[in-house]
């Protein structure tokens, strides 16, 4: 059997918008409440959340046939954690920081088998061959890979069309906590200056060959990113959802 088909990089390839969730319990079985709900894509977070190889390889696990297509955002674009993530069976990953052409021409070689890439070939024994129970893996699985690139920085943006240019890479999100923080306006996402970056970009993106991203958890803020051209759009975060669902009800009951 081949790779299995890659459902994420099929749609942002025809144009689809796409709507998604953050997955940040580190845990398969609120991953899997999380995939109830329909969200199209899950971030499986390796950067700000407590995941570890086991417990992302557990949420792949829960999601697989699930219509919510994993996205595995590693901390940082190691070659070695890249092969480490798809070895255990992720086909999409999502990179944080990247801001050169070169380091997503990096990505895309640590996410490919030779002679495109350098992905080490040890799948025999991995959850991604089924254990070597997909004997063509290794022969499709480049072409199943859906690499998402972050740009978050004004070095990022500064290189941005630069980055669009190099083949391999699917799409390219924009993060706006990072982004503004770079820009000198930490924790304030909100401000003119960013928004005018975040909309200038997400509009670059759009008319590219690439799908362009970004999270928002504000609904009015999300349809702005939409309308600017935001492909792949996530729209909250399922720990905020949490806290702020149960603070909401015991506010509701301590007043009596
Ligand atoms: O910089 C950003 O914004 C992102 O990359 C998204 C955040 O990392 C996400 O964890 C929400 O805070």
């Amino acid at each position: 059997m081949p790779a299995p088909e890659n459902h994420l990089k099929k749609a942002l390839a025809s144009g689809r918008r796409l709507y998604g969730c953050w997955a940040t319990f580190a845990d398969p079985y609120a991953t899997e409440i999380m995939a109830t709900a329909g969200f199209d894509w899950l971030v499986i977070d390796g950067e700000h959340a407590p995941n570890d190889l086991r417990s992302m390889m557990h949420q792949l696990q829960v999601l697989h046939g699930r219509d919510s297509q994993p996205v595995v955002r590693l901390p940082m674009g190691e070659a070695w954690a890249i092969k480490q993530v798809l070895d255990i069976g992720a086909q999409s990953l999502l990179i944080p920081m990247v801001e050169s052409a070169e380091q997503a021409r990096d990505l895309v070689r640590a996410t490919r088998y030779p002679p495109q890439g350098i992905r080490g070939s040890g799948a025999a024994s991995a959850r991604a061959t089924q254990f070597s129970t997909d004997l063509d893996y290794i022969a499709t699985a480049n072409d199943q890979i859906c690499l998402l690139v972050q740009v978050e920085s004004r070095a990022g943006i500064e290189a941005l069309d630069d980055i669009l240019a190099v083949d391999g890479v699917d799409g390219v999100f924009i993060g706006p906590s990072d982004l503004s923080a770079d820009m000198g306006y930490l924790g304030d996402t909100r401000v003119d200056e960013v928004q005018q970056v975040i909309r200038d970009a997400l509009g670059r993106i759009a008319t590219s060959d690439k799908a362009a991203g970004i999270l928002a958890l504000d609904h009015d803020v999300a349809r702005s990113y939409r309308d600017w051209g935001a492909q792949f759009l996530a729209v909250g975060i399922d720990v905020l959802m949490l806290a702020h669902a149960a603070r909401a009800t015991m506010d509701r009951w301590r007043d009596g």
